[in-house]
């Protein structure tokens, strides 16, 4: 499994359908019927023991694809039910079904209630997909989901926005998802993530000539690319090099926050880490953990020294929105160093009318800290996450760290990324402040605010998963983190 994956939008899959049809002289129905065949193939190793196979086939391509399947499938030897939402639309659809009728396959058109099958194959939408299914076809993909059997879901779970991530209504629970050509950025993040179960990509043989002149909308980051930013040290070393991270925050009463975000910044490798906090948490800190040189700051004066000693920021955590906060907040930005802005500096910095940011910051903001930065409705950022977390790193010339299901990472001038780690267990309190410090440590550590912010989201959320399958999702602890968090931040050891 590659580290990284070049993912598309529908526009650039049908670029690169045509050209190569037109192009690379490859007949659009061999395109389909090499779909329906990968389908087939995927379905038997998968699926071994199947016999009775359900195929559900819409008015389009993503139909014709399941018409070819259901044929080689009975041409296998298994029993199919073909269900069909409404007639073949395309030339190319009619042709699979024509060619599934001459094998002597029968269709039934969908009126209500399915048949029993051990496995149900979803050919209703691909990326054809334009709203919202209704009437029928949300019927039909309720009595698939309700079958509670495997589905194998074609190109994309049908009710799934294949671009975007958002399911508008009613989608198809994909056991399996199996993308044909082009991996379809949308899969990758939001709400497609609780609907196409493992996906899987089948390049159809085509050669790279046919992906020439579509550049990927996106790319999707595994575990495996971390070590391409995490390099084995040098042996001769000082902790100079390795930069010193300064967290602010901690008003009265949040002091867990920062010095969750500071051992965070210790655990991520950076060379020197301090705290500016109140005075009531110094104590706490510094028993929990004495390598976090953590001062009390009272007012912004007696920061400037601080500011002065640090080559990067974690600001944020626990900052609260009060005079105190406010105080450290503009002085931290007007000090120019590269800062990770997270929790009430995002919400700070979206009170302000305008505020040019410092070079090399990073904003990692959730849906709803996105909203108000965006002065949007949260749920108009997780309809397009790519074009909440895009507009972001544009109004602000900074880094987004979009968080979320599939954390998505933009960038002016930088193809956005997606984070394919994670896990439920991550959505709770104190998570944020420990990718805060991740990040943050990457940045003192040189890398630049996208290759951090990229490398940061993705250790913390291979950490979490880490976590999670020692213990489980369910209370799963920010501090849970830490341990694993060091151990993947060293992948050449
Ligand atoms: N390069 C590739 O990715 C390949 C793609 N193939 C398959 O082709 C489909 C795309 O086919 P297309 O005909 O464009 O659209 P769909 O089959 O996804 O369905 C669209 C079809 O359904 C109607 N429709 C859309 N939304 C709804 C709705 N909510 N309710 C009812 N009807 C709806 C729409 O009007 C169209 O008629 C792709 O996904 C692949 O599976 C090739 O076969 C292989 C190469
Ligand atoms: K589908």
């Amino acid at each position: 499994m590659p580290a990284t994956l070049p993912l598309y939008r529908a526009q650039d899959a049908r670029a690169i359908d045509r050209r190569a049809i037109e192009r690379l002289g490859v007949p659009a129905f061999e395109l389909m019927s090499r779909a329906g065949a990968a389908a087939w193939r995927l379905l038997r190793e998968r699926w071994p023991q199947a016999r009775r196979i359900g195929v559900a086939c819409g008015p389009g391509n993503n139909g014709g694809d399941g018409y070819v399947l259901a044929r080689l499938a009975r041409e296998g030897g298994c029993r199919v039910e073909l269900v069909a939402l409404q007639p073949p639309r395309t030339a190319e659809a009619r042709q699979a079904a024509a060619e599934w009728q001459a094998a002597g396959g029968r269709t039934q058109v969908f009126e209500a209630g399915l048949p029993e099958v051990d496995l149900w194959v979803d050919a209703l939408f691909g990326i054809g997909l334009t709203r919202a299914p209704e009437g029928a076809a949300r019927e039909l993909i309720e009595a698939i989901n309700a079958a509670a059997v495997p589905v194998l879901a074609l190109d994309t779970p049908s009710g799934v926005d294949a671009d975007r991530g958002h399911v508008p209504g009613a989608a198809v629970r994909a056991t399996s998802t199996l993308c044909f050509i082009a991996a379809k950025r949308g899969l990758h993040t939001g709400a497609a993530l609780d609907h196409v179960g493992e996906v899987v990509l089948d390049p159809l043989a085509l050669p790279p000539a046919a992906f020439e002149g579509t550049p990927p909308a996106a790319r999707l980051l595994r575990p495996a690319a971390l070590q391409r930013w995490l390099p084995r040290r040098a042996r001769d070393s000082h902790k100079g090099r390795y930069g010193h991270v300064l967290c602010v925050g901690g008003d009265l009463g949040l002091g867990g926050a920062v010095r969750l975000c500071a051992e965070a910044a210790l655990r991520a490798g950076a060379g020197l880490v301090s705290v500016a906090t109140r005075a009531e948490h110094v104590a706490a800190i510094l028993a929990a953990r004495p390598e976090a040189m953590t001062r009390s700051i009272e007012d912004a004066g007696d920061f400037t020294p601080l500011l002065e000693r640090a080559s990067v920021l974690a600001l944020g955590p626990g900052l609260g929105l009060g005079d105190w906060g406010w105080s450290l907040w503009t002085a931290a930005l007007r000090s120019g160093k590269p800062a990770v802005l997270d929790a009430d500096a995002l919400n700070l910095l979206a009170g302000q009318q305008t505020w040019a940011l410092p070079a090399g910051c990073v904003l990692t903001p959730h849906p709803g800290e996105a909203a108000r930065l965006l002065d949007a409705a949260p749920g108009e950022i997780q309809r397009d996450r790519f074009a909440a977390a895009e507009a972001l790193a544009a109004q602000y010339g900074a880094v987004v760290v979009l968080k979320g299901a599939g954390t998505v990472v933009a960038a002016p001038e930088e193809v956005p990324c997606v984070i394919a780690a994670g896990n439920p267990g991550m959505a709770s309190g104190g998570m944020g402040d420990v990718l805060t410090g991740t990040i943050a440590a990457l940045l003192a550590q040189g890398l630049s605010a996208f290759d951090a912010a990229c490398a940061g989201a993705l250790l913390h959320a291979a950490a979490g998963d880490a976590a999670a399958r020692e213990g489980g999702e369910r209370g799963l602890l920010p501090s849970d983190l830490f341990a694993p968090l060091r151990r993947l931040a060293n992948p050449h050891d």
